[in-house]
């Protein structure tokens, strides 16, 4: 089964806005009808796992050694031996804790018994999970979900827990997590009841059909939903359960109590001291880095055709950013804290695969790896003018410009005084964006794509790129500058 997201499993059919509302009582309609709307309280899948993630340390009444358990390849044995170390299950009520085998049927083991391999955060179950249990809550950074490990559980043929809502443990848990094992079973659904719907969660036959391991299947809910677990009718179901807690990130000592290391406070003390000064970048422009750290770099997109119109794929850079390390990942937080938007993209010297006085080429920008795979030069078409369409010309910069210069002396191409290869001959375009470069452009994030050069033979050659870090810098009057200026 795919991912099922809070929210959006039930369509609505009565509601949804209509294009004539005209007065406020219209609106206010609309706006009761997308309350109404059914909401789905859960959300459940399978989500794979590494193998080691199945496993489990266990202590057995007695022994002095831990038990270890495969939960990915375990036999009925090493089931049965799980669950004789279990004690039996409890549940809440008023505050206290009930045995009840009517009401629950069900081995547990508390925290201090045991150890699971599995990690919710680093096996991306909880971001898996976040955007629906969070619903937004989390759109300006403050709110985070936290799961804290509850308990392992082992339901044995006829185990069952009967409808109940989950105890809040603090103010602030949102929910419940309930991970299972891919221990073969049948039975033992997990079903869900609230404002008067039902769901079934079947996660024996989601783990089973097809067989995904190693994987786990989960369902997350909120605390108001009710549930229960039906009867196991064959094999062991083991479970992991969590409490689902909303945190505030803001009331959190992190960002606002930091000390700022020296490094930080004078690059965002020069940043702000540039943005307020009219004469840099007055109509926008990029500040440019080299990036100082290795990244994956992705492949040329797969660009399909649509009606003739070629079909860019998003940016697969994007991710790049979140991964930033050490001096890179100074200057995008500096940025951001100052109001600046930053990015990683990829400059292209649209002039590199030719002889730089034949063809002197510009420095392009490009949000991803270009695909140059439908660039044929025999056809009469001219990779330095593809590369110049597919992205937005910058200006050369003295430092840049110094730089090329250099690159070509060294190369042993003639230098021309007089060029200094800024202005490439008077042709750049008029609209290319100014850029200040911080620190050079490097070749450790290189990128590569193929075209079919024109020469004696049509031969398939490569076009680089290089990605680097580009902080947008607004012109001035935008809001931004004007609110650092004032400080
Ligand atoms: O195992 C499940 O699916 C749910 C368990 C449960 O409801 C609980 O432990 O409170
Ligand atoms: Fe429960």
């Amino acid at each position: 089964m795919s991912k099922n997201e809070i929210g959006t499993v039930q369509s609505p059919t009565n509601a949804g806005p209509t294009t004539t509302t005209s007065s406020i009582a219209d609106q206010l309609e609309v706006l009761r009808k997308s309350l109404a709307m059914p909401h789905v309280p859960y959300t459940s899948g399978v989500h794979p796992v590494k193998a080691e993630d199945l496993v489990v340390y266990y202590d057995v009444e007695g022994e002095k050694y831990a038990s270890r358990i495969d939960l990915g390849t375990a036999e009925e044995g090493d089931l049965e031996a799980l669950a004789s170390a279990c004690q039996q299950a409890t549940f809440g009520v008023n505050q206290a804790d009930v045995l009840d085998e009517s009401y629950r049927k069900a081995g547990k083991m508390d925290l201090t018994k045991f150890a699971a391999r599995f990690d919710v955060v680093a096996s991306g179950l909880i971001d898996n999970i976040g955007p629906d249990i969070l619903q937004g809550q989390d759109a300006d950074g403050n709110k985070k979900l936290r799961a804290e490990m509850y308990k392992l559980n082992v339901y044995g043929p006829g185990s069952f827990f009967k409808a109940h809502k989950d105890t809040p443990r603090g103010d602030n848990m949102i929910g419940s997590l309930v991970v299972v094992f891919p221990t073969s079973h049948t039975g033992g659904q997990l079903t869900l009841e609230h404002g008067g719907l039902n769901w079934t969660f079947d996660s024996a036959a989601e783990l089973a059909d097809p067989p995904r391991t190693p994987a786990l299947a989960y369902a997350a809910f909120y605390s108001d939903v009710t549930h229960a677990v039906e009867p196991v009718l064959t094999g062991h179901r083991v479970t992991l359960t969590y409490n689902l807690f909303l945190v505030d990130e803001s009331i959190r000592p992190a960002a606002g109590h930091r000390t700022i290391p020296a490094p930080e406070r004078a690059l965002e003390e020069t940043l702000r001291t540039l943005l307020g000064d009219p004469a840099f970048l007055p109509a926008g422009g990029f500040l440019a880095y080299g990036l100082e750290h290795q990244y994956p770099m992705p492949p040329p997109p797969e660009v399909s055709w649509v009606n003739r119109k070629r079909q860019v794929p998003p940016s697969r850079l994007g991710p790049v950013l979140q991964m930033l390390k050490g001096c890179d990942a100074r200057i995008r937080t500096v940025s951001q804290r100052l109001g600046l938007a930053t990015h990683v993209k990829i400059l292209y010297d649209s002039g590199e695969n030719y002889d730089y006085d034949d063809e002197p080429g510009h420095d392009v920008l490009a949000d991803d790896v270009l695909d140059t795979a439908d660039v044929n030069e025999s056809y009469g078409m001219s990779l330095k003018d593809e590369i110049e369409r597919m992205g937005v010309i910058l200006q050369r910069d003295s430092a840049r410009a110094k730089e090329l210069r250099d690159k070509k002396k060294y190369c042993g191409q003639d230098e021309d005084e007089d060029d200094n290869g800024e202005n490439d001959g008077g042709k750049i375009s008029p609209s290319a964006i100014p850029v200040h470069w911080v620190t050079k452009i490097n070749t450790l994030n290189r990128v590569q794509s193929q075209y079919i050069a024109y020469g004696n033979d049509a031969a398939i050659q490569h076009v680089y790129g290089n990605a680097a870090l580009f902080v947008h810098v607004p012109a001035v009057g935008v809001d931004i500058r004007a609110a650092v200026e004032g400080r």
